[in-house]
């Protein structure tokens, strides 16, 4: 089923002062928003987050979330791709990044695995480099799908094929408008782009990688949905050939929270200190990582971390938390949404006690003592 605009209906560019912008119940699509202000640069932004506990603390209780959740041995590995399968399921680690570049990592965080879809939002940072947060939305979309990562349906269900670039339908069209005539230009940008966010350059994980491109033909006939609806910037096979070896990067838990304290940190690499991309386009990627970055599973994610996550079905987790730093974990054990547990609970326990949330707050003063005063209980019943 596909959703149709309403004929006629109104649009941000044919909207006259007085007629409704956007009528409820309609479905607005990319390019039916208004404009953002151009004169919000970087500079005159005014941002507002908050710190990480001291170093010790820090290592402590990174220390102890590991522990907590190591013991937890349920999940299984992915079978999407059969290279996938055959990772060793104990495997775990975890590295907390601050924003100052100051590293926590314990257990296997050294240990290298394939992005996946992990890679999701910094292809999508990169592209909102490269041509702006209004075109990005209005060519991939930024709405929930609540659908698994790999839903075809939700490309039918999407506005003209729009998703959301951290489901693969989304993550195949954001690949395809990279910079870049030729798909090897494109994979060069790519490529660059995500090793700048690292720290260094990162190897093409041949085996997963070819095991992949004779299995993903899910993406590939998704890539040809998508085509038919206008949503690429590239041929469908192409497109799919791009996204796949993207998927294949190798990473650790440590690359992890590097790249995700970049996000973290107003588009500054903490280690090289390079601007790997702008303020705005973090704040982008950040927001579409809120939406969907744990696919159909993201409100419950959102419910417990209260960051920005992003999962990959090789088992890594990436968590950002805005002017402290980002966890990055691995473990390949999954639940049935292709998120790895022990990330998910790691990430849970460091939401509370690094306090990374953005949800919670306590008051900076004491609240008055009378407003604490409640009536005796008889009284209140009294009046019930
Ligand atoms: N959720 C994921 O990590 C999915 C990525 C993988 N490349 C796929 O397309 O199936």
């Amino acid at each position: 089923m596909t959703r149709r605009r309403v004929e006629g209906a109104p649009t941000w560019r044919g909207a006259t002062e007085s007629a409704p912008l956007l009528l409820l119940g309609m479905r607005p699509s990319g390019d039916s928003m208004p404009p953002a202000p151009t004169d919000l640069t970087d500079e005159s932004l005014y941002v507002s987050t908050g710190h990480l506990p001291p170093p010790a603390d820090v290592q402590r209780r990174v220390q102890a979330a590991f522990e907590h959740a190591r013991v937890h041995t349920e999940g299984a590995c992915s079978e999407v791709y059969p290279a996938l399968a055959r990772v060793s399921p104990e495997l775990f680690g975890v590295s907390l990044a601050g924003i100052d570049g100051s590293l926590v990592s314990i257990g296997d965080a050294r240990h290298p695995f394939t992005i996946m879809s992990v890679a999701k939002p910094f292809t999508f940072a990169l592209l909102c480099e490269a041509l702006g947060p209004a075109a990005c939305r209005r060519l991939i979309g930024a709405n929930a799908t609540g659908m698994p990562f790999n839903s075809a349906a939700a490309i039918d269900f999407g506005d003209e094929g729009r998703t959301n670039p951290m489901v693969n339908s989304g993550a195949l069209a954001a690949a395809s408008h990279l910079p870049g005539e030729s798909l090897e230009a494109k994979w060069a940008h790519l490529s660059e782009g995500l090793a700048r966010f690292a720290g260094h350059p990162l190897a093409l994980d041949e085996d997963v990688y070819a095991s992949a491109m004779q299995t993903h033909h899910r993406n590939h006939g998704m890539a040809w949905l998508l085509h038919g609806l206008g949503r690429l910037g590239m041929h469908p096979t192409e497109a799919t050939e791009l996204y796949t070896r993207q998927s294949c990067v190798q990473v650790t838990a440590e690359d992890l929270a590097l790249m995700g304290a970049t996000l973290a940190d107003g588009g500054v690499q903490p280690k090289t200190r390079e601007r790997v991309v702008s303020v705005e386009s973090c704040a982008y990627a950040l927001a579409v990582m809120t939406t969907a970055g744990m696919y159909e599973t993201s409100g419950d994610w959102l419910y417990e971390v209260g960051i920005p996550g992003k999962s990959g079905i090789a088992g890594g987790i990436v968590a950002v938390a805005p002017g402290k730093g980002a966890l990055g974990s691995f473990s390949p054990l999954l639940d049935g949404a292709g998120n790895s547990i022990r990330g998910q609970l790691v990430a849970r326990e460091l939401s509370r006690s690094l306090g990374l949330s953005l949800f919670t707050s306590s008051p900076a003063e004491p609240p008055r003592a009378e407003s604490r005063a409640m009536p005796p209980s008889s009284e209140w019943a009294r009046g019930w």
